[in-house]
Protein backbone atom coordinates (compact mmCIF):
# COMPACT_ATOMS: atom_id res chain seq x y z
CA UNK A 1 0.00 0.00 0.00
CA UNK A 2 1.11 3.46 -0.72
CA UNK A 3 -0.68 6.87 0.19
CA UNK A 4 -2.48 8.72 -2.30
CA UNK A 5 -1.11 12.30 -3.34
CA UNK A 6 -3.86 14.59 -1.77
CA UNK A 7 -5.33 12.41 0.75
CA UNK A 8 -4.26 10.26 3.81
CA UNK A 9 -6.67 6.88 2.51
CA UNK A 10 -4.26 4.18 1.68
CA UNK A 11 -3.60 3.46 -2.31
CA UNK A 12 -3.58 -0.70 -2.84
CA UNK A 13 -0.51 -1.76 -4.65
CA UNK A 14 -2.20 -3.17 -7.68
CA UNK A 15 -3.77 -0.35 -8.59
CA UNK A 16 -2.67 0.22 -12.04
CA UNK A 17 0.45 2.65 -12.93
CA UNK A 18 -1.28 4.91 -14.94
CA UNK A 19 -4.30 5.25 -12.63
CA UNK A 20 -1.75 5.56 -9.52
CA UNK A 21 0.27 8.21 -11.60
CA UNK A 22 -3.06 10.28 -12.09
CA UNK A 23 -3.61 13.63 -9.85
CA UNK A 24 -6.18 11.39 -6.96
CA UNK A 25 -10.01 12.89 -6.26
CA UNK A 26 -9.09 13.82 -2.67
CA UNK A 27 -11.80 13.15 -0.28
CA UNK A 28 -12.51 16.57 0.59
CA UNK A 29 -13.13 16.68 -3.09
CA UNK A 30 -15.70 14.59 -2.90
CA UNK A 31 -17.54 15.42 0.35
CA UNK A 32 -17.56 19.07 -1.47
CA UNK A 33 -19.51 17.44 -4.30
CA UNK A 34 -22.18 15.90 -2.34
CA UNK A 35 -22.60 18.96 -0.02
CA UNK A 36 -23.04 21.04 -2.89
CA UNK A 37 -25.91 18.82 -4.36
CA UNK A 38 -27.42 18.66 -1.25
CA UNK A 39 -27.73 22.28 -0.73
CA UNK A 40 -28.86 22.76 -4.29
CA UNK A 41 -31.67 20.62 -3.82
CA UNK A 42 -32.71 21.89 -0.52
CA UNK A 43 -32.67 25.50 -2.02
CA UNK A 44 -34.81 23.91 -4.87
CA UNK A 45 -37.40 26.24 -6.29
CA UNK A 46 -40.78 25.55 -7.20
CA UNK A 47 -43.79 27.91 -8.69
CA UNK A 48 -46.80 27.83 -10.60
CA UNK A 49 -47.16 29.09 -14.16
CA UNK A 50 -47.84 32.57 -12.74
CA UNK A 51 -44.26 32.34 -11.01
CA UNK A 52 -45.84 32.31 -7.95
CA UNK A 53 -43.73 30.29 -5.32
CA UNK A 54 -44.48 26.99 -3.98
CA UNK A 55 -42.76 24.94 -0.87
CA UNK A 56 -41.44 22.26 -2.32
CA UNK A 57 -43.08 19.75 -0.25
CA UNK A 58 -46.52 21.21 -1.45
CA UNK A 59 -45.46 21.17 -5.11
CA UNK A 60 -44.37 17.70 -4.65
CA UNK A 61 -47.90 16.79 -2.76
CA UNK A 62 -49.55 18.27 -5.52
CA UNK A 63 -48.00 15.85 -8.39
CA UNK A 64 -48.77 13.24 -6.26
CA UNK A 65 -52.77 13.96 -5.99
CA UNK A 66 -52.61 14.87 -9.81
CA UNK A 67 -50.41 11.80 -11.03
CA UNK A 68 -53.33 9.70 -9.58
CA UNK A 69 -56.19 11.66 -10.50
CA UNK A 70 -54.57 11.47 -13.91
CA UNK A 71 -54.35 6.99 -13.09
CA UNK A 72 -57.93 7.37 -12.03
CA UNK A 73 -59.45 9.18 -14.87
CA UNK A 74 -58.05 6.71 -17.45
CA UNK A 75 -55.00 8.81 -18.01
CA UNK A 76 -51.59 8.81 -18.85
CA UNK A 77 -47.98 10.47 -17.75
CA UNK A 78 -45.79 11.10 -20.62
CA UNK A 79 -42.06 11.99 -19.60
CA UNK A 80 -39.77 13.85 -21.95
CA UNK A 81 -35.62 14.99 -22.01
CA UNK A 82 -32.65 15.24 -24.37
CA UNK A 83 -29.58 13.16 -23.39
CA UNK A 84 -29.24 12.77 -19.41
CA UNK A 85 -32.96 13.91 -19.05
CA UNK A 86 -33.70 11.29 -20.94
CA UNK A 87 -32.62 8.86 -19.27
CA UNK A 88 -34.16 9.81 -16.44
CA UNK A 89 -37.56 10.30 -18.49
CA UNK A 90 -36.89 6.42 -18.91
CA UNK A 91 -36.00 5.41 -15.84
CA UNK A 92 -39.44 7.84 -14.41
CA UNK A 93 -41.73 6.13 -16.88
CA UNK A 94 -40.31 2.80 -15.69
CA UNK A 95 -40.35 3.06 -11.83
CA UNK A 96 -43.73 5.49 -11.86
CA UNK A 97 -45.39 2.59 -13.69
CA UNK A 98 -43.97 -0.44 -12.00
CA UNK A 99 -43.60 0.94 -8.67
CA UNK A 100 -46.26 3.21 -8.83
CA UNK A 101 -48.95 1.28 -10.63
CA UNK A 102 -49.58 4.21 -12.86
CA UNK A 103 -50.05 4.82 -17.12
CA UNK A 104 -46.62 6.06 -17.31
CA UNK A 105 -44.33 6.49 -20.57
CA UNK A 106 -40.90 8.30 -21.66
CA UNK A 107 -41.12 9.32 -25.74
CA UNK A 108 -37.64 8.18 -26.51
CA UNK A 109 -38.19 5.43 -28.93
CA UNK A 110 -35.51 5.52 -30.93
CA UNK A 111 -37.25 4.52 -34.09
CA UNK A 112 -39.64 6.91 -33.38
CA UNK A 113 -37.20 9.99 -33.12
CA UNK A 114 -35.42 9.12 -35.47
CA UNK A 115 -37.92 8.99 -38.36
CA UNK A 116 -39.73 12.37 -36.64
CA UNK A 117 -36.43 14.13 -36.66
CA UNK A 118 -35.94 13.28 -40.04
CA UNK A 119 -39.21 14.05 -41.27
CA UNK A 120 -39.97 16.88 -39.23
CA UNK A 121 -36.60 18.31 -37.92
CA UNK A 122 -35.79 17.54 -34.11
CA UNK A 123 -37.70 20.41 -32.88
CA UNK A 124 -40.56 18.50 -33.68
CA UNK A 125 -39.62 15.27 -31.99
CA UNK A 126 -41.82 15.35 -29.27
CA UNK A 127 -44.32 17.82 -30.19
CA UNK A 128 -45.28 15.36 -33.03
CA UNK A 129 -45.49 12.30 -30.86
CA UNK A 130 -48.11 14.70 -28.60
CA UNK A 131 -49.80 15.07 -31.02
CA UNK A 132 -50.59 11.56 -31.79
CA UNK A 133 -50.73 10.33 -28.47
CA UNK A 134 -51.97 12.61 -25.53
CA UNK A 135 -55.04 12.86 -24.63
CA UNK A 136 -57.21 15.60 -22.66
CA UNK A 137 -56.43 15.22 -19.14
CA UNK A 138 -52.84 13.20 -19.50
CA UNK A 139 -49.81 14.75 -17.99
CA UNK A 140 -46.33 15.76 -19.05
CA UNK A 141 -43.30 16.01 -17.51
CA UNK A 142 -41.00 17.97 -19.42
CA UNK A 143 -37.13 17.76 -18.04
CA UNK A 144 -34.57 20.23 -19.52
CA UNK A 145 -32.02 20.95 -17.65
CA UNK A 146 -31.25 24.34 -19.67
CA UNK A 147 -34.84 25.20 -20.03
CA UNK A 148 -34.21 26.11 -23.56
CA UNK A 149 -34.10 23.21 -25.72
CA UNK A 150 -36.79 23.95 -28.28
CA UNK A 151 -38.13 20.35 -28.52
CA UNK A 152 -38.73 20.24 -25.41
CA UNK A 153 -40.75 24.10 -25.31
CA UNK A 154 -42.59 22.78 -28.29
CA UNK A 155 -44.11 19.50 -26.68
CA UNK A 156 -45.30 21.90 -23.83
CA UNK A 157 -46.95 24.11 -26.45
CA UNK A 158 -48.55 20.88 -28.26
CA UNK A 159 -49.37 19.21 -24.85
CA UNK A 160 -51.21 22.25 -23.89
CA UNK A 161 -53.34 22.11 -27.33
CA UNK A 162 -54.34 19.06 -26.22
CA UNK A 163 -55.67 19.48 -22.96
CA UNK A 164 -52.56 18.42 -20.72
CA UNK A 165 -51.17 19.57 -17.63
CA UNK A 166 -47.54 20.19 -17.51
CA UNK A 167 -45.03 19.88 -15.09
CA UNK A 168 -41.43 20.82 -15.55
CA UNK A 169 -38.18 20.07 -14.19
CA UNK A 170 -35.35 23.20 -15.07
CA UNK A 171 -32.40 24.62 -14.64
CA UNK A 172 -29.47 27.18 -15.47
CA UNK A 173 -30.79 30.57 -15.87
CA UNK A 174 -33.67 31.76 -13.41
CA UNK A 175 -35.43 33.15 -16.53
CA UNK A 176 -35.27 30.60 -18.88
CA UNK A 177 -38.60 29.65 -20.52
CA UNK A 178 -39.40 26.04 -19.81
CA UNK A 179 -39.98 27.89 -16.37
CA UNK A 180 -42.43 29.47 -17.09
CA UNK A 181 -44.74 27.24 -18.60
CA UNK A 182 -45.41 24.54 -16.41
CA UNK A 183 -48.67 24.11 -14.16
CA UNK A 184 -46.33 23.19 -11.39
CA UNK A 185 -42.13 24.36 -12.12
CA UNK A 186 -39.43 22.98 -10.17
CA UNK A 187 -35.97 24.70 -10.72
CA UNK A 188 -32.66 24.23 -9.79
CA UNK A 189 -30.05 26.79 -9.59
CA UNK A 190 -27.37 25.88 -10.48
CA UNK A 191 -25.08 25.92 -14.60
CA UNK A 192 -23.75 22.32 -14.21
CA UNK A 193 -25.57 19.66 -16.21
CA UNK A 194 -24.34 17.33 -13.31
CA UNK A 195 -26.02 18.97 -10.39
CA UNK A 196 -28.70 20.02 -12.36
CA UNK A 197 -29.37 16.41 -13.87
CA UNK A 198 -28.88 14.26 -10.53
CA UNK A 199 -31.67 16.89 -8.65
CA UNK A 200 -34.16 16.48 -11.38
CA UNK A 201 -33.54 12.55 -10.48
CA UNK A 202 -33.81 12.75 -6.63
CA UNK A 203 -36.89 15.12 -7.14
CA UNK A 204 -39.19 12.84 -9.59
CA UNK A 205 -37.68 9.63 -7.79
CA UNK A 206 -38.93 11.21 -3.91
CA UNK A 207 -41.93 11.80 -5.25
CA UNK A 208 -42.71 8.46 -6.37
CA UNK A 209 -41.20 6.97 -3.59
CA UNK A 210 -43.50 9.23 -0.92
CA UNK A 211 -46.24 8.61 -3.08
CA UNK A 212 -45.21 4.70 -2.75
CA UNK A 213 -45.49 5.18 1.16
CA UNK A 214 -42.18 4.70 1.61
CA UNK A 215 -40.44 5.49 5.16
CA UNK A 216 -37.72 7.60 5.05
CA UNK A 217 -35.89 8.77 7.88
CA UNK A 218 -36.32 12.09 8.81
CA UNK A 219 -33.29 14.51 9.50
CA UNK A 220 -32.79 15.26 13.36
CA UNK A 221 -34.72 18.24 14.41
CA UNK A 222 -32.83 21.64 14.39
O1 LIG B 1 -25.18 15.89 -19.56
C1 LIG B 1 -25.23 16.37 -20.64
C2 LIG B 1 -24.44 17.57 -21.02
O2 LIG B 1 -23.10 17.32 -20.97
C3 LIG B 1 -26.12 15.83 -21.68
O3 LIG B 1 -26.47 14.51 -21.46
C4 LIG B 1 -27.36 16.71 -21.79
O4 LIG B 1 -28.42 16.09 -21.17
C5 LIG B 1 -27.61 16.98 -23.25
O5 LIG B 1 -26.58 17.81 -23.72
C6 LIG B 1 -28.96 17.61 -23.55
O6 LIG B 1 -29.10 17.75 -24.93
C7 LIG B 1 -29.17 18.94 -22.85
O7 LIG B 1 -30.47 19.40 -23.10
P1 LIG B 1 -31.31 20.15 -21.97
O8 LIG B 1 -31.39 19.26 -20.76
O9 LIG B 1 -30.62 21.43 -21.66
O10 LIG B 1 -32.67 20.35 -22.58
Amino acid sequence: MTQSRNSTAPVPDDVPEDVAATPLLSKRQMLGYYDHLRATLAAAQASDCEGRPFAQEVAASLVIAWAREVHAEGRKLMFIGNGGSAAIASHMATDYSKNGGMRALCLNDGAMLTCLGNDYGYEQVFAKQIELFAQDGDLLIAISSSGRSPNILNAVAAARVRGCRVITLSGFSADNPLRREGDINFYLASDQYGFVELGHLTICHAILDFACGQRVPLPAAG
